[in-house]
């Protein structure tokens, strides 16, 4: 049997980058596979590049999943790189020190309010925010929110933990950087906005909002890599390629993108050194990735789930999906944003069908499905309003919106795929609550596009309503196929 995967059991030539050294600069909520395929890895490359007190104090939410198989191994671990011509690995060793924040989420506050460290970087998910889905505000009458605000209480929320950490760091007044990692349309201003609402609930002091006001900057930024979840058999692959048993590595693509606003009010590593962009066009970075990319994805995934697609690139490589989809971003999505200086959007289109095509990835369509609930709100209202606003109606967006409800809130009378029953949908219960009584499926969407889920602005759209239904109508008769063959002749 191999030996274990260790800091003095690295595979020669196999380090990615630089090793940390034992001083920790930044904080990481969120240690999940994405973070330890992106952050960690254009970190570990800027070390290797400039040097720096970089290494990562990292903390899982509340599963001890990655946390335990790293401890175990001197939280180092490998990634398993995945390209149609075959697999590499290599290892990232950059974490000095993980834990669980649920565990002990007083040493979260503990390492926010530390000077030492400058970034706080996050990768919570989309879910993680506690936002309001209706308002894009902090939630505030949520339980776990508001059960934060307490004074003296040990914060259950990523939003509690950050702004405790900021009200105990104001007193050595260092600042810091917050930098979201997650797939948010400005995601650094959305987590100033939560950060500084719970601040104002809980009564924070005027130093404290001076401080977070002045001193702590939220740098919007970019992020694209597709990292899907391990299994086994990646885990049996790293042997083979490393020699090594490695218990937590990281399945991951080669392609990886960051593009950051470079607003470090702590100081950063020489990210510019390790493959990262710097811009003054963020937003219109983040549009073409949320949009042509996560948008189409969710597309891709729902489809594909009611087709009984497991994987993405099983659910791509099917003809109806991938007109959906491609006819999605020439129509619906491209007219809706100004992309960045000298973006080639062909270029760029093929690269994601080169992408979403490996079929080394293996990524689970339930995954880029899971928490559609939130995900969506980052890849169809603003869209589609661009539209409805000028009198037109974004089919493929209607699409997508009547197969997520297929999969995750289906009419009386459809059983969708048993596939539907692996995604992971926090508002399911809801949902179903909404829909409770619902005779005909144009009522059924009605109460969940008006039911708090989607923007008022979008709730107040007639037009797309009705496309909704009539797709779900589709979609519940007739198969998914047949609701994908009426957008095609609509956009015609
Ligand atoms: N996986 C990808 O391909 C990818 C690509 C780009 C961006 N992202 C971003 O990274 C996020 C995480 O993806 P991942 O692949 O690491 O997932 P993961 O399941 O491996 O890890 C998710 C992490 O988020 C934390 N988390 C989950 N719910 C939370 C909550 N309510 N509050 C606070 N923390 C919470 C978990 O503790 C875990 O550490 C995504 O949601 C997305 O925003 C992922
Ligand atoms: O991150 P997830 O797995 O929650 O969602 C899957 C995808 O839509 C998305 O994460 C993409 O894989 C990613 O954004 C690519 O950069």
């Amino acid at each position: 049997m191999a030996q274990s995967l260790g800091r003095k059991n690295v595979p020669a030539g196999s380090l990615i980058g630089a090793s940390a050294p034992d001083r920790t600069g930044i904080v990481h909520l969120g240690l999940g596979n994405f973070h330890r395929a992106h952050g960690a890895v254009h970190t570990a490359q800027a070390m290797a590049a400039a040097g720096g007190d970089w290494g990562i104090r990292g903390f899982a939410h509340s599963s001890d999943r990655v946390v335990a198989p790293m401890r175990a191994q001197d939280n180092v671990y490998s990634i398993l790189q995945l390209t149609e011509h075959g697999a590499r690995a290599g290892v990232v060793d950059v974490h000095r020190d993980t834990g669980v924040a649920a565990q002990d989420p007083a040493a979260v506050v503990a390492a926010i309010a530390d000077p030492a460290h400058r970034i706080v970087s996050l990768t919570v998910s989309e879910v993680g925010y506690t936002r309001d889905p209706a308002t894009g505000r902090l939630a505030l009458d949520r339980s776990d929110v508001a059960a934060d605000f307490v004074a003296g209480s040990a914060p259950r929320t990523a939003v509690g933990m950050i702004a405790r950490g900021l009200e105990r760091r104001a007193h050595s007044g260092e600042p810091v950087a917050v930098l979201s990692c997650d797939n948010l349309q400005s995601n650094g201003d959305v987590t100033r906005a939560v950060v500084e609402e719970f601040l104002q609930a809980a009564g924070a002091s005027d130093d404290v909002l001076s401080f977070v006001a002045t001193s702590v900057s939220f740098p919007n930024g970019m992020v694209d890599r597709i990292v899907p979840k391990t299994t086994d058999e990646h885990a049996a692959r790293v042997a083979d390629l490393l020699g090594v048993t490695d218990r937590c590595p990281v399945p991951a693509e080669d392609f990886s993108m960051w593009v950051l606003e470079d607003d470090f009010a702590g100081g950063r590593p020489a990210w510019e050194q390790a493959g990262v962009t710097f811009s003054t066009e963020i937003e219109a970075y983040e549009m073409v990735k949320l949009r042509l990319l996560n948008g189409s994805h969710s597309l891709i995934a729902y489809l594909g789930i009611l087709a009984g697609a497991p994987t993405i690139d099983a659910a791509w490589s099917q003809d109806f999906v991938r007109e959906a989809v491609l006819g999605g971003i020439a129509g619906d999505y491209l007219p809706t944003f100004t992309p960045p200086t000298g973006f080639d959007a062909d270029a760029y289109v093929s690269e994601l069908d080169a992408r979403w095509r490996n079929p080394l990835i293996g990524h689970a369509t339930t995954q880029v499905g899971s928490d559609g609930s939130v995900k969506l709100l980052q890849r169809i209202p603003d869209a589609a309003l661009f539209h409805l606003r000028r009198g037109t109606v974004p089919h493929r967006l209607a699409l997508c919106t009547a197969a997520w409800i297929a999969c995750v809130a289906p009419p009386a009378g459809f059983t969708p795929d048993p596939l539907s029953s692996r995604i992971a949908e926090p508002a399911r219960e809801r949902l179903a609550a909404a829909v409770d009584g619902a005779v005909t499926v144009p009522d059924h969407v009605r109460r969940i596009l008006t039911g708090g889920f989607f923007p008022d602005a979008l709730a107040e759209q007639d037009d797309f309503t009705a496309r909704v239904a009539d797709l779900l109508t589709l979609i519940t008769r007739d198969g998914v196929r047949a609701a994908a063959a009426d957008v095609a002749a609509a956009s015609r």
